[in-house]
């Protein structure tokens, strides 16, 4: 460990800010949060060291609002270093979780770990963070001595930011969502796969486009040809451009995907039902050729006939976020897709109103930033819970 880190690291100062370990700062999820913390001002509450598990002893990064030189990269796999910190936020995945965080109780780390990867989610000692549904059920496990805190399936916490108010409210009997989900949540290079595959679709044809008379059979011809049998889909496995993916994450071997698995048992734990009390709750998970935004339809059963009025009240002061969009063509159209969702925290939700099947039957749409309330949103509050700034 260098001098300068090795200072932050141990620095014992009572009156100062809260050291915190940061490992996965570049990734995209963790760049993500970084932009958010220089945002906030949270540089400022916090005293960092950075970790790398590819460049360690290399210059650490600065952000708005920190105070003094970061020091050195850390090492990410050095049990020793982590140990000496007090909170550790890894935005590094789920192989680094599997990897470290045994080792790190084992050498009686008590600290407290918030995650974006879901290897820990399940676990009877976690608690999934999305605090605008459920600070509750995140005071009561840090008053009881809960150390692990990570960050909830995109989808689902993307869902629940929208959607939570008739979740408290006790107004959800059962819900199904169809998602559309955003090629982002494979990763960096599954959203540049989906670019380059746009890309070459478009050249393929590009005389024919630039030709008003040319034949469009034509060129969904050739199209149609180049997806397959001449795209680059490495990452996804088959092309994604111009088409969709109807499967998401691992084969359960019962007909459900994992990330399917996730809607039920990820709504429930966030929300802090167990056994009986649990919401059925299912999906059927799609990718589509959106960038960074998922979206889902939803059809949600409710325990009584609600007037569609007050539906869209409780929907809007469900979270700070949810942001309720008319169910009219126009604003559909504007304000209710991944391109307006895209970039900003809030969860605009649309497409409300009663179905066919019965006045207990909602329809519903909701769009949200998976990176933002999907991934980073949620650590980066649960950091300031846990420094006791929010
Ligand atoms: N993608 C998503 O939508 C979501 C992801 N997550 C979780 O977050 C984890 C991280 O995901 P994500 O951010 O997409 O992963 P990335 O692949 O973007 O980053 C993970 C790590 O890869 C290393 N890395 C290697 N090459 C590069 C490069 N060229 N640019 C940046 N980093 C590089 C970095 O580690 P180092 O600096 O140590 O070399 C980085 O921290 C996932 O494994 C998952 O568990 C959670 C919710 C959503
Ligand atoms: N599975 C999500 C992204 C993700 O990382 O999910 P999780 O954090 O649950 O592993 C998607 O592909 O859209």
């Amino acid at each position: 460990m260098t001098d300068t880190a090795s200072a932050a690291v141990t620095a014992a100062d009572p009156a100062a800010v809260p050291t915190v370990g940061i490992v996965g700062w570049r990734g995209m999820v963790g760049s993500v949060l970084m932009q958010r913390m220089a945002e906030e001002g949270d540089f400022a509450r916090i005293r960092p060291v950075f970790f790398s598990t590819s460049a360690a002893g290399g210059p650490a990064p600065t952000f708005d609002g920190m105070a003094g030189d970061p020091g050195a990269l850390q090492d990410a796999f050095d049990v020793d270093v982590l140990k000496a910190l007090p909170i550790i936020v890894t935005a590094q995945g789920g192989d680094y979780t599997k990897d470290v965080y045994p080792r790190l109780r084992a050498a009686g780390w008590d600290g407290i770990w918030i995650d974006a990867a879901s290897t820990l989610r399940m676990e009877d000692s976690s608690v999934i963070v999305l605090d605008p549904v459920n600070r509750p059920v995140i005071d009561a496990a840090l008053a009881g001595g809960v150390k692990e805190f990570i960050g909830g399936n995109c989808t689902v916490s993307c869902m629940l930011m929208g959607l939570g108010g008739l979740f408290r409210e006790g107004l959800v009997e059962w819900g199904t969502a169809m998602t559309y989900q955003a090629a982002s949540g494979g990763g960096a290079q599954h959203m540049r796969e989906l670019l380059t595959q746009y890309a070459a679709l478009g050249g393929v044809v590009a005389e024919e486009l630039a030709d008003p008379s040319s034949a469009i059979l034509e060129i969904d011809r050739k199209v149609t040809e180049l997806q397959r049998g001449g795209l680059d889909a490495s990452r996804f496995g088959v092309p994604l451009g111009g088409s969709l993916i109807p499967w998401i994450d691992a084969d359960l071997g019962n007909g459900v995907s994992r990330e399917e698995q996730k809607a039920y048992d990820e709504t429930n734990k966030v929300l802090g039902l167990r056994g009986e009390e649990r919401i059925p709750f299912d999906s059927l998970c799609v990718r589509v050729g959106a960038m960074r935004s998922h979206s889902q339809a939803l059809t949600l059963k409710l325990t009584r006939d609600v007037p569609i009025d007050e539906i869209t009240e409780i929907v809007a002061n469900g979270t700070a976020w949810a942001q309720v969009v008319p169910n009219e063509k126009e604003a559909s159209m504007r304000d209710l897709t991944p391109v307006a969702a895209s970039g900003t925290l809030q969860i605009p939700v649309g497409r409300l109103r009663k179905m066919k099947m019965g006045p207990e039957y909602l329809s519903a749409f909701t769009v949200g930033d998976q990176l933002l309330w999907g991934a980073a949103e949620p650590l980066r509050r649960m950091l300031m819970i846990a420094t006791g700034n929010l």
